[in-house]
């Protein structure tokens, strides 16, 4: 089996090889990837550092095409990279497929932001001075990203940080290095100059720590978890440089009495349990007003049974498994504290065998849960969601923002004036009315408040406030 290399100042170069293994069938090895030392990390940071200041200083049409180009050749390859990402992560063919596409969208949407990069030239308060306000690239940009969507992320990091004129040190999550591999080969093989964009797989606490400790990152952009969002806050502190945190979520899924109970079961289902619960945008609180609480139990309840829990190739698979045994095992530790703390199992919560090894789950339904309960306060990220009974929108409006965080915040009813005052008042970054509260479009921004997020929005326009730094020039006419 070929070995994945990583990607030094334009250099592919070898290291220790690390299977990657499918966690729908653990015989397989999806590839095998080479796992990056803590000399490689700085050698690509110093091969970022030396090619700034001509990516910096490139045309636009030169980022403009070589983003284009890359968003192309993955929107051709849609069905191969959307098998390598199911394959390595275990979401199903689907949803791997999906989230290809959404990363050459991505790409497409930053090839064409480098063409429409602007500035401001406004009158200064001295007579006869102009004043010219414009953004400029950071510098060298550390890119840290989750397991959890292998493409996605990566993208739509990397993509504005070289449509903006800056260079990338990239490590992917030591899980899933194929999908990484592949965008970064497709970019380098569109026309990047050496040492714009760096690939360095392997360990978070070998190559990732380098990059924390490195005084030459200019900015750090980071999906995961909480604790290690604290730790890249406290370096970037340390080296005076900018980060943009994206963590958890305990997102809730406000479901009310006049709610259409088709839309707020399929909806819950979504937030709750597709792409195995494994998204910080799910849903693991569900809290549902009095008077339709046990019908919306007894339709969800439904709604799981007819769930196919597979292999995450195979088709009509809805879900597929947990990512790998750790992951597994904190899904399981939760099960037992819910059941610990009082809550009522009503379905699932118990390792599935199938035709392949694999890590399969069937998805957890709690009621009688309570807000104050560990399963309704920390992030579990695996198909587990619990229903919490509220007697009306006043209180499931206080439960819902009554958490340490705040990404996605989602609401069912048929209530104009409850939607409006939920978009309004729920303390989120993103609120849905009567959709999941995951599953968001690449064009617009994306992030949350309080512990979910720190700094400035990912995605879309916004996404120049993080890779830019404004200057503002004054010339004597
Ligand atoms: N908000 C989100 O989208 C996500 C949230 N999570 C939450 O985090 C929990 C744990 O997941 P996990 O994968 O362990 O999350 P981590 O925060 O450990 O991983 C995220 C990324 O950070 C890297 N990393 C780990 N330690 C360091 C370090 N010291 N310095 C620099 N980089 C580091 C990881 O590398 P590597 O994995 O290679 O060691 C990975 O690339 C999940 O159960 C979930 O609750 C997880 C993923 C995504
Ligand atoms: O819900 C989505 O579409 C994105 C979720 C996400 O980015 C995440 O879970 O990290």
């Amino acid at each position: 089996m070929a070995l994945h290399h990583n990607l030094i100042g334009g250099e592919w170069v070898g290291g220790e090889a690390v299977a990657n293994i499918n966690p729908s069938d653990t015989n397989e090895v999806v590839g095998e990837f080479a796992r990056g030392t803590a000399q490689d990390m700085k050698d690509a940071i110093a091969a970022a550092k030396a090619a700034f200041p001509a990516w910096s200083r490139s045309g636009i049409m030169e980022r403009h095409a070589i983003l284009k180009k890359a968003a192309e050749e993955i929107m051709v390859r849609k069905d191969e990279l959307g098998a390598i990402l199911s394959r390595e992560e275990g979401k199903t063919l689907p949803e791997g497929i999906g989230e290809t596409i959404r990363a050459a969208q991505i790409f497409d949407f930053f090839a064409g932001e480098a063409l429409r990069l602007t500035g401001e030239t406004v009158p200064s308060v001295r007579p006869g001075i102009g004043v010219e306000i414009n953004r400029e690239p950071l510098g060298v940009i550390g890119v840290i990203t989750p397991w959890n969507f292998p493409i996605a992320i990566p993208a739509w990091k990397i993509a504005p940080a070289l449509c903006y004129g800056n260079t990338v040190v990239f490590k992917p999550a030591d899980l899933v290095p194929a999908s990484a591999w592949a965008i970064v080969d497709i970019l380098h093989r569109a026309g990047l100059p050496k040492g714009v964009l760096n690939l360095v797989m392997g360990k978070g606490s070998v190559v990732g720590q380098v990059m924390l400790d490195s005084p030459d990152l200019s900015g750090l952009t980071f999906t995961g978890s909480t604790g290690t969002g604290k730790r890249v806050a406290l370096s970037s502190i340390e080296h005076n440089r900018k980060y943009q945190l994206e963590m958890g979520g305990k997102n809730p899924f406000v479901v009310l009495d006049d709610a259409d109970l088709n839309v707020a079961v399929e909806a819950a289902a979504n937030s709750a349990f597709f792409a195995t619960g494994q998204r910080c945008t799910a849903s693991s609180r569900l809290i549902v007003t009095e008077g339709i609480h046990d019908k919306f139990v007894a339709a969800l309840t439904e709604r799981i049974s007819g769930l196919n829990i597979d292999h995450a190739m195979k088709p009509g698979t809805h879900i597929g498994p947990v990512v790998d045994p750790g992951q597994l095992k904190q899904d399981e530790d939760y099960i037992a504290i819910g059941k610990q703390e009082g809550a009522k199992l009503v379905t699932g919560g118990e390792r599935l065998e199938r035709e392949t090894p694999g890590f399969y789950l069937k998805p957890a339904l709690f009621t009688e849960a309570t807000n104050q309960m560990r399963i309704s306060r920390e992030e579990i990220f695996g198909p587990v969601a619990s229903v919490i009974r509220v007697k009306n929108y006043d209180e499931a409006l206080a439960v819902a923002n009554d958490t340490p965080f705040g990404l996605s915040s989602g609401i069912a009813t048929t209530s104009l004036k409850h939607a409006t005052h939920f978009k309004r008042n729920a303390e989120a970054g993103m609120v849905m009315v009567n959709l999941p509260t995951a599953g968001v479009d690449f064009h617009v921004p994306f992030g949350g408040r309080k512990a979910s997020s720190f700094g400035s929005r990912e995605q879309g326009k916004y996404a120049n406030e993080f890779f830019t730094t404004v200057k503002t020039a004054y010339t004597l006419a």
